[in-house]
């Protein structure tokens, strides 16, 4: 069984990630989990706390010589700005709980309801864990399960489909392409046009002291048919890959495919025809589905979209009531991004990544990479002729 947790506070010395059930011989490049953290903290609309943090990755468990042993591997992220905090995030008896308490609660952010359901006044003892700093941790450990994956054939990329109200247009590339022009971009957008135009919209936002969403779309290359299941509702699929997208920060929807556009049109229009070639087996010529019929992977390409709601901290803030006197306020203002849809699409990739893992894993089992990939190729084999 594959699983992982993370630890660690924004302002904590440093975020854990503990990766439980990763098999024996998996070739682990740490550059490229340290690429894919680069990614994650890009992204134009980025706030002051990006120009601090360097985030790279340490594996204090579970490799040696740059391959897993089977052990549980520990992923961790070290916080710079640790330094300028640690006498207000210190553990100990020491620890300066007055300069820095939050009393305001933001509206869109988890402080007030955090502050009822742990019995805290101060603030900072919700937003450090509820903070999407934890997601620096969940890109580390989702770049260990997407080697996995690379070395299966499958690959992913997420692209930035929409910033406010600019949306992108639809492009219709290979997997090695989108992820060229996706790389290209400062906003992670594949078309240069709408690039441009939605740097122009986060500009507007952050003149005018606001903060502005949008939507990613993650496409998977690669993928068997059969991941995931229609025998039990926890096992499907598209439910999973759902909520591994929803439990991002500010994640409001989620699509499969069509997605909400298919509510509005009708089943000729919208389900995808078969069609068989005997050299390569079952296919279809469109894909509304997104890659996913009755909880299951269908061997065409997954596209999924998430849609992220504008950021809640304003710089211009909105109203609130303070927690001490129940007095009307302004909420608190924290240094913070004006737009994070980008990195949010690189979280993305990670957390569906990892959920493929877990899938992958469930259909083919294996203790080692050299079991696994000898299962996936007989399988790929059986799914062609039969
Ligand atoms: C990559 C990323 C960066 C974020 N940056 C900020 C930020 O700088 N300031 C902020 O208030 N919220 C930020 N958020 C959103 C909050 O973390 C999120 O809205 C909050 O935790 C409440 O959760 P909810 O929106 O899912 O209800 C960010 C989210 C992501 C995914
Ligand atoms: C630190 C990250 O994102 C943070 C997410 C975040 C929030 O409220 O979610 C608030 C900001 O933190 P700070 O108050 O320290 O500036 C963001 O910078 C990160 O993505 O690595």
């Amino acid at each position: 069984m594959l699983r992982y947790l993370t630890a660690g506070e924004s302002h904590g010395p440093s975020l854990t990630a503990i990766l439980d059930g990763i098999p024996a011989g998996l070739a682990i490049d740490t550059g490229y989990i340290d690429l894919q953290l680069g990614r994650r903290q890009g992204g134009y609309g980025r706030g002051g706390r990006m120009g601090i943090e360097h985030d790279f990755v340490e594996i204090t468990s579970g490799v040696r010589g740059g391959m897993t042993t089977g052990a549980p591997v520990t992923l961790v992220v070290n916080n710079k700005d640790w330094d300028n905090w640690c006498d207000v995030m210190a553990s100990g008896p020491n620890a300066d709980l007055e300069s820095q308490q939050v009393t305001r609660p933001r509206p869109g952010h988890a402080d007030l309801t955090g502050a009822i359901k742990y019995g805290h006044l101060d603030m900072r003892n919700v937003l450090e864990r509820s903070s999407a700093r934890e997601t620096a941790a969940r890109v580390a450990a989702g770049s260990v399960a997407r080697q996995l994956l690379e070395e299966l054939g499958i690959e992913l990329i997420g692209n930035v489909v929409q910033i406010g109200s600019v949306k992108a247009m639809t492009q219709d590339l290979n997997a090695k392409d989108l992820e060229r022009a996706v790389l290209n971009s400062s906003v992670y957008c594949a078309d240069p046009e709408a690039s441009q135009a939605m740097i122009n919209e986060i500009k507007q936002a952050k003149d005018v002291g606001d903060t502005v969403g949008g939507v990613f779309e993650i496409k998977v290359f690669g993928l068997p048919a059969g991941l995931g299941s229609y025998s039990q509702r926890d096992r499907t699929l598209d439910g999973r890959l759902a909520g591994a997208l929803m439990s991002i920060q500010a994640i409001k929807g989620v699509e499969v495919g069509a997605g909400f556009a298919a509510a509005a049109i009708r089943g000729s229009q919208l389900h995808d025809e078969i069609f068989y070639d005997f050299n390569s087996g079952f296919y279809r010529q469109t894909n509304n589905a997104g890659g996913i019929e009755g909880g299951m992977s269908n061997g065409a390409p997954l596209v999924l979209r998430a849609a992220m709601k504008p950021i809640p901290t304003l710089s211009r803030p909105l109203y609130t009531v303070d927690l001490k006197n129940k007095m009307p306020v302004s909420a608190a203002v924290e240094r913070s991004d004006t737009c994070a849809v980008p990195a949010a699409s690189v979280v993305g990739e990670a957390v569906v990544a990892w959920e493929l893992a877990v899938t992958l894993l469930e259909k083919f089992g294996g203790d080692t990479m050299r079991e696994i990939k000898e299962r996936v190729a007989a399988y790929r084999q059986y799914e062609k002729s039969i």
